[in-house]
C-alpha cells in the first residue's frame, strides 16, 4: 500500500497536492490536462522532488526522505531511458546490476526476459537498430528484470503508433501482474486507458483526487474530463 499523507509540492509558483492511498497490485492510470502536476506526481514518487511538506510511505515505511536509488522504484520515461552505446542485453542487464559482465544466471535472466517481450535473438542490436515498438519493448524486458514492487511510467509509449501504444500497455500491464508491482502510467491516451487501468487518479489544477474504479470514474467524471478527451 502506498499512502500520500497531506502531500504538498511547492516548485516556483506551481504547488501540488495529494491524499491518497494505492493498493497492492493496482494499474492506475494517472490522467489530467497538460500542466496539472501529473509528471511532478511521479517524480514525487520516484523520489526525484522533496516534499514540502506531508508524509509518503509505502507498507508503512515513510519514504519521504528515501533518495530514489534506494526507493524501490522503477521508472520508464518517454524516452524508454536506454543508453544508445548499449546493445538492448546490456539495457536490460543494467535492471540486475551495473557492472557489465553478468553471471550466468543473470544472463539467463535476461534473456529469458527479452523472450518473454518479443525480442529473442536481438539482444545484441543497439536502441537505434531497433523500431520504437522494440525499444519499448526492451524497457520492458529490464522492468521485468528489476522486479521492483512500484513501477512509474510517464507517457512511455506516447511516440508509438495507436495499436503498438494498446500492445505495449498490454504487455506492461503483464508485466506488473507477473511481478506483483504497482503501476502508475501517465497517459494521454484514453484508449489505453479503457484497456489497462483498474483505477484512475485525476490530477487538475495541482490537485491529485484519490484513486477511483475506472468505471465509477467513468459514471461522474470531473468536469475537466470532457474536455480533456477533446
Ligand atoms: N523544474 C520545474 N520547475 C518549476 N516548475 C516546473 C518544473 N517542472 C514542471 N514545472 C511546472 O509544474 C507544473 C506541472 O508540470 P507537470 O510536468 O507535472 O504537468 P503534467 O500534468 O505532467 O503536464 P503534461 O501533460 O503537459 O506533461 C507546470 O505548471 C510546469 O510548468
Amino acid at each position: 500500500m502506498l499512502n500520500l499523507t497531506d502531500v504538498y509540492l511547492r516548485q516556483d509558483d506551481f504547488e501540488l497536492r495529494a491524499n491518497l492511498t494505492i493498493g497492492d497490485g493496482r494499474c492506475v492510470a494517472v490522467m489530467g490536462p497538460s500542466g496539472a502536476g501529473k509528471s511532478t506526481l511521479l517524480s514525487i514518487l520516484g523520489g526525484f522532488q522533496t516534499l514540502t511538506s506531508g508524509r509518503l510511505t509505502w507498507h508503512d515505511a515513510d519514504i519521504s526522505d528515501v533518495p530514489p536509488s534506494q526507493r524501490n522504484v522503477a521508472m520508464v520515461f518517454q524516452d524508454n531511458n536506454l543508453f544508445p552505446h548499449m546493445t538492448a542485453f546490456q539495457n536490460v542487464g543494467l535492471g540486475i546490476a551495473a557492472r557489465l559482465k553478468l553471471r550466468k544466471a543473470e544472463v539467463d535472466r535476461v534473456n529469458t526476459a527479452l523472450d518473454a517481450v518479443g525480442l529473442a535473438g536481438l539482444g545484441a542490436r543497439r536502441p537505434s537498430e531497433l523500431s520504437g515498438g522494440q525499444q519499448s519493448r526492451v524497457a520492458l524486458a529490464r522492468l521485468l528484470v528489476q522486479r521492483k514492487p512500484l513501477i512509474l511510467m510517464d507517457e512511455p509509449f506516447s511516440a508509438l503508433g495507436p495499436a503498438m501504444r494498446l500492445e505495449m500497455a498490454d504487455l506492461a500491464r503483464d508485466i506488473a501482474e507477473r511481478t506483483s508491482a504497482t503501476l502508475l502510467m501517465v497517459s494521454h491516451d484514453f484508449k489505453d486507458v479503457e484497456r489497462i487501468a483498474d483505477d484512475v487518479i485525476w490530477v487538475e489544477a495541482g490537485v491529485c483526487l484519490p484513486p477511483q474504479p475506472l468505471s465509477e470514474f467513468l459514471a461522474s467524471p470531473p468536469s475537466g474530463f470532457t474536455d480533456y478527451l477533446g
